[in-house]
């Protein structure tokens, strides 16, 4: 079934032709300037806010209710104010303003703005810049609900002979990603704390039937997890965890579960859960970007009368004024790994130098996993030089995310990147949407995103709660056109300061210059990286670099000026005539033809660089005619470098008739696979399909 085909009306809400015009949306435009609370001060002391962070003042707020709506009751700004009528329970707000717990006093706008409407039972869509809180937006009143309903005996909670059924299931939470998941659930359970509320996750990548016991054992009132391990779990006679009296339902990063790969899982969840109009459905979904190509499915999906809170201005780009965004042309590919160590050196040598700066912490966003892992690689190989450790650069940590690596292993670095003070994150499309990494201070973006949202998201990752933050984009001069047409207005501003992203790596650098010094290092770095792993990252921005450029031909000059210069490998990978012919690349000097089977000895064509979240290896982008085939030649979610506008490698679900495969159909496939081990989603009718977030770490699609 269609999502568009799964609205129910619940039996309290009038059905009206068009989304009501919402009151945020009228307060956004008569009131642009968002006033500090009077108690900041204290505040900060903790959780060091910025005064921008977005926050009504309770005066203002109240003025304008009055104005606008005057049945409305006034809007809360103070979390202690919530205990007002009764209205969140004491607990709860004893766990957010509790110095020893949460310790917040002033909710931001975007929760001000939904928590009335979210406790009185309102489908909501809300819109509001990263890092402004959503997530509390939706915890808080969710959690209050499941309090308020009275058929919820939380008494019997801690009592093993009479534990929480896992039937009680009242809220679920779909999250994209894993990490992102896990992140909602360690707050979820803060907010939770001593109601008796129950609070579990499930998240692919994890042991299915250990997470299984646990709800099984203690129950489970609200379950947070993503699309794949969800549907699994649900559909699953076996499983004992079913929902017949669930009644809220919320998409986190809605968006992007509304997009093609992850809808087709999300729709079937809905039909999983009651049947709404025999038991009343909330539905709420949250993001910071909501593009206009959703908005049909979105109003499919909530119910006629939803609200549409938007904190965002319609004139505004929804990234943060205070961070500055930066523009580098580099003179090659690479050119940005040394143009990104320079940027980090240049930072902790002020900082060394007296300047108050706070560390350097960086998380660095590349389009592909095989570029996570070569510049980590690298980047790791120059910090075990004792030049590097006795320098200012020493405590850095060096950590890598993305899709490929066992979940274990994303959730390490993930917490060591939470916790560490100072340091890199090398990251795929992973961490783009969400996370909250505490203190990020730059954010690098390496080659154009797939998107305006992604770059949108994963600029968010900086400047969250209120701090401060740059954001940094690293491009080749050939992707300009690209980069207009796909991002659209941004205010970047175009930076120079940055010698190395300007060299010509292919002459010889004295250690005696400053810029030598960048170079060199990043050049022994990478020359101690295996050459299967170079093979892969080349492979794998094949595709994202042929979708980048202005042209097919200044990509693979580009790409193989890298390979030769930057990785200082003496010979081209091979591509297969097939690829090549499905690329459009047979007529372009400078790639190298072969059949493949020097690639596949060394590994190298293996899972070639799928762009890297979790949604990646499916493929299937979500907009425009940018998105990646399931099948052909690429891995899913390659950035649509080989889907020409339209046909586009659906999986079901929302496609029109998709021709899944892509570039390569079935047999296609073949002359890029190693061994058979592309195959689990190769051929849906004779294999079961596994679901995305299973998926990882084993059975991308190879070339
Ligand atoms: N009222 C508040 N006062 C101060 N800090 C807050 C408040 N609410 C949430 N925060 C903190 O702000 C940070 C960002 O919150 P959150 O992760 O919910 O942002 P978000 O809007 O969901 O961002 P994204 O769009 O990136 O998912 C978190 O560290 C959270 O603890």
């Amino acid at each position: 079934m269609m999502l568009g085909t799964v609205r129910r009306f619940g039996v309290s809400h009038a059905l009206r032709a068009t989304a009501p015009r919402s009151i945020s949306a009228r307060l956004a435009t008569q009131l642009p300037k968002w006033q500090a609370p009077s108690t900041l001060s204290s505040l900060a002391a903790t959780r060091s806010l910025h005064s921008s962070f977005p926050r009504l003042s309770a005066a203002t707020a109240e003025a304008i209710i009055e104005e606008t709506e005057p049945s409305k009751p006034a809007l809360i700004t103070e979390f202690s104010d919530l205990a007002t009528d009764n209205l969140i329970h004491s607990k709860i707000i004893k766990n957010i303003i509790q110095p020893d717990r949460m310790n917040l006093k002033t909710m931001t706008e975007v929760q001000s703005l939904t928590l009335n409407e979210i406790v009185k039972g309102d489908d909501i869509l809300a819109q509001a810049k990263t890092g402004t809180g959503k997530t509390l937006a939706f915890l808080v009143p969710t959690l209050q609900n499941i309090l308020n309903d009275p058929s919820v005996d939380v008494s019997k909670v801690g009592r093993r002979s009479a534990r929480t059924a896992p039937s009680e299931i009242r809220a679920l939470i779909i999250s994209p990603t894993r990490e992102l998941a896990e992140q909602i659930a360690v707050e979820a359970k803060k907010v939770a704390f001593g109601t008796g509320l129950i609070v579990q996750t499930a998240v692919g990548g994890t042991q299915k039937r250990a997470g299984l016991a646990k709800i099984q054992q203690e129950g489970c009132h609200l379950l947070i997890g993503t699309p794949g391990r969800l549907k699994d779990i649900l559909s699953d006679p076996w499983t004992g965890v079913s929902a017949p009296k669930l009644n809220t339902l919320i998409l986190d990063e809605a968006d992007r579960l509304l997009d093609q790969g992850f809808a087709p899982d999300v729709e079937e969840i809905q039909s999983l859960l009651p049947d709404p109009t025999k038991v009343d459905r909330q539905t709420l979904m949250f993001s910071a970007t909501v593009p206009r190509e959703v908005m049909q499915m979105v109003r499919q999906t909530l119910k006629p009368d939803f609200k549409h809170v938007n904190t965002v201005r319609e004139d505004e780009v929804p990234t943060h004024h205070r961070v500055p965004q930066k523009l580098v042309y580099t003179r090659g590919l690479e050119n940005s790994l040394p143009a990104l160590l320079e940027l980090a050196q240049n930072w902790q040598t002020r900082r060394a130098n007296g300047e108050e700066l706070r560390p350097f912490k960086a998380i660095a966003y590349f389009n592909s996993t095989a570029e996570t892992k070569v510049s980590a690689d690298a980047f790791n190989n120059i910090a075990r030089t004792s030049e590097f450790r006795q320098s200012a650069m020493g405590n850095m940590r060096l950590l890598e995310i993305n899709s490929r690596l066992t979940q274990a292993l994303r959730t390490r670095s993930a917490d060591n990147f939470r916790k560490a003070r100072e340091g890199i994150l090398f990251s795929s499309d992973v961490t783009a949407r969400g996370m909250d990494f505490p203190d990020v201070t730059h954010v690098v973006q390496i080659g154009i995103p797939r998107d305006r949202e992604t770059y949108i998201h994963r600029l968010g990752r900086t400047a969250r709660a209120g701090k401060e933050g740059e954001g940094w984009l690293f491009m080749h001069r050939a992707e300009s056109d690209v980069y207009r047409k796909r991002l659209g207005r941004l205010p970047l501003t175009l930076d120079t300061s940055l010698e190395s992203a300007d060299a010509d790596l292919s002459q010889t650098f004295s250690n005696d210059t400053s810029v030598g010094k960048v170079v060199n290092k990043v050049t022994e770095g990478l020359a101690q990286c295996d050459g299967a792993t170079k093979v892969k990252a080349y492979m794998g921005q094949l595709g994202t670099t042929t979708g980048n450029f202005n042209s097919k031909r200044e990509a693979i000059q580009a790409l193989n000026q890298m390979f030769t210069v930057g990785y200082n490998m003496q010979s081209l990978p091979e591509l297969s005539p097939r690829l090549m012919q499905q690329m459009g690349l047979n007529r372009i000097d400078g790639v190298s033809m072969g059949d493949g089977s020097r690639q596949r000895r060394e590994g190298g064509f293996s899972r070639g660089g799928d762009r890297g979240d979790d949604r990646g290896s499916r493929g299937g982008f979500s907009r425009g005619g940018d998105r990646g085939e399931r099948g052909g030649f690429s891995r899913g979610g390659d950035r649509g470098s080989f889907s020409r506008g339209g046909d586009r490698g659906e999986r079901s679900g929302f496609s029109r008739g998709g021709d899944r495969g892509g570039f390569s159909r079935g047999g296609d496939r073949g002359s890029f696979t190693r061994g058979g081990d592309r195959g689990d989603r190769g051929d849906r009718s004779s294999r079961p399909r596994r679901s995305f977030d299973e998926s990882f770490g084993d059975d991308s699609f190879r070339f």
